[in-house]
């Protein structure tokens, strides 16, 4: 895919970029071994100046870099502009707190002394998708950076301005020059990356087959991996659920980001003897979200990233009718060129379905009526992903019971799944491996290191 801005509101190409070549791939690898040296020895005050004053710039200019998010992914900006501010939040949480977080560990043991160190790897590679284009690449860059570590980001091929932004704000907040780069390269040329010596580690966030691409070079390399991808959560709706409450988080959860959200709901597993209520409601929500310009303060939802999305999207929702499914609210693109495509909610969705079985990364809702609680965790964890889900009871001991046995990585009970920097972030099953953000994210691309004394 070439390296380009395409507006997705209008599909006007804005602007093309000449990729990197490898020769300058290989300086800007030899050039972030060279800063890690010295970066790695600075104290962890020095690291949180820099990166308290990222959090400033991101705050001050949240407009100006979520327009540029706007333009490349055609979220609303008012999102864009969140999603900036958020990136400053992990920037001052991991200020405050990779000291504590990576400070010695003394363990009793036999000897006289003995502790774990958490000590920085090196060069580490990030492959970071379209769909939250800073927040995605900053959820690994302020815990890297602080604990001692450079980054090279290699972004998704739509979103360069994005991708040079951030490095732009980096060194703005005074950072040493390369402990944070952008490659401007295309997935092809991932290997190579991964394979060059002074690279010692790489996450990625993206789809299962980019995943297992990535894990299977790493592995050959024997280089670690963070792997965060494709999610397809549960939104359990119990019969005594508070059902106003739960359809209108329902309706945010399933279009948060236009729908292109790992996290966002996207099976609705619904008890019978409330469905036809939940469901009404539901359907009335949805149909109120209005679209248009993504710079319009008005709108809820913008275009999807790229036609070829909104492409892929309709043809699951064919196979998916074509099997039986029914359309309880229509919706869809208006016409092929469009990136914008309309909410829908199918019912009576079965194993077999690409609306059962495989991630529907945009603003389709599958809904599954089961006869009580036990079912609803059944159909819940008949899934191949395993990174998030909801559960709606106003009985919190229930729902937390309900909770520890979904297998996730993450369960929200009464509440949308989301990320915030305190809480870890991860999937397992299909959706992937390690853990982002909170202590456990830092702890990940660290040298865990027993030191014996005796
Ligand atoms: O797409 C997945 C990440 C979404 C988030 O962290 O809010």
């Amino acid at each position: 895919m070439p390296i380009e801005t395409v507006n997705p509101a209008t599909g006007e190409v804005v602007k093309t970029f000449t990729p990197h070549t490898s020769e300058e791939v290989n300086q800007k690898i030899e050039a972030a071994e060279e800063a890690f040296q010295r970066w790695r020895h600075t104290s962890f005050e020095e690291r949180a100046t820099y990166m308290n004053r990222q959090a400033e710039i991101l705050e001050n200019e949240a407009e100006t870099y979520g327009r540029i998010i706007s333009l490349e992914m055609g979220k609303p900006l008012k999102e864009a502009i969140a999603e900036v501010r958020k990136c400053a939040l992990a920037c001052r949480y991991y200020a405050d707190n990779a000291a504590d977080f990576l400070a010695d560990e003394e363990v009793e043991t036999k000897a006289d002394r003995s502790l774990i160190a958490f000590e920085p790897l090196g060069v580490v590679l990030a492959i970071m998708p379209w769909n939250f284009p800073f927040w995605q690449a900053y959820r690994f860059l302020a815990p890297a950076l602080m604990a001692g570590n450079v980054g090279l980001l290699k972004h998704a091929s739509n979103v360069p301005q994005c991708a040079l932004a951030m490095e732009e704000i980096v060194r703005k907040a005074g950072f040493p020059d390369n402990v944070f780069q952008t490659l401007l390269i295309g997935s092809k040329e991932v290997n190579a990356v991964i394979e060059h010596p002074h690279v010692k580690a790489v996450t990625l966030t993206g789809s299962e087959g980019a995943g297992a691409k990535v894990a299977e070079k790493a592995g050959q390399e024997i280089k670690k991996t963070v792997l965060e991808l494709g999610g397809s959560d549960a939104f359990i709706v119990l019969e005594d659920a508070d059902l106003d409450k739960a359809a209108e988080t329902a309706v945010k959860s399933r279009m948060v980001n236009g729908g292109q959200s790992c996290i966002a709901a996207k099976r609705f597993i619904v008890v019978e003897s409330i469905a036809e209520q939940f469901l009404q409601k539901f359907r009335e929500n949805m149909q109120a979200l209005k679209t248009g310009d993504p710079l319009k303060d008005e709108i809820d939802y913008g275009p999807l990233a790229r036609v070829d999305l909104a492409e892929d999207l309709e043809k699951q929702v064919k196979r998916s009718v074509e099997q039986g499914a029914e359309v309880v609210l229509d919706g869809g693109r208006e016409n092929k060129d469009s990136a914008y495509f309309k909410p829908m909610i199918l019912k009576n969705v079965k194993p077999g379905m690409p609306a059962y079985e495989e991630e529907m990364f945009g603003p389709v809702a599958a809904v599954m009526v089961v006869k009580d609680e036990a079912e609803a965790i059944q159909v819940a964890n008949d899934s191949r992903f395993g990174l998030g889900g909801a559960v709606w009871t106003q009985d919190k001991e229930r729902g937390l019971r309900v909770a520890r046995k979904v297998e996730t990585g993450a369960m929200f009970v009464n509440a949308m799944v989301a990320s915030s920097p305190e809480m870890p972030f991860g999937g397992i099953k299909k959706s992937g491996y390690g853990r982002e953000l909170s202590y456990l994210g830092i702890r990940e691309f660290v040298n865990q290191k027993s030191i014996w004394v005796e």
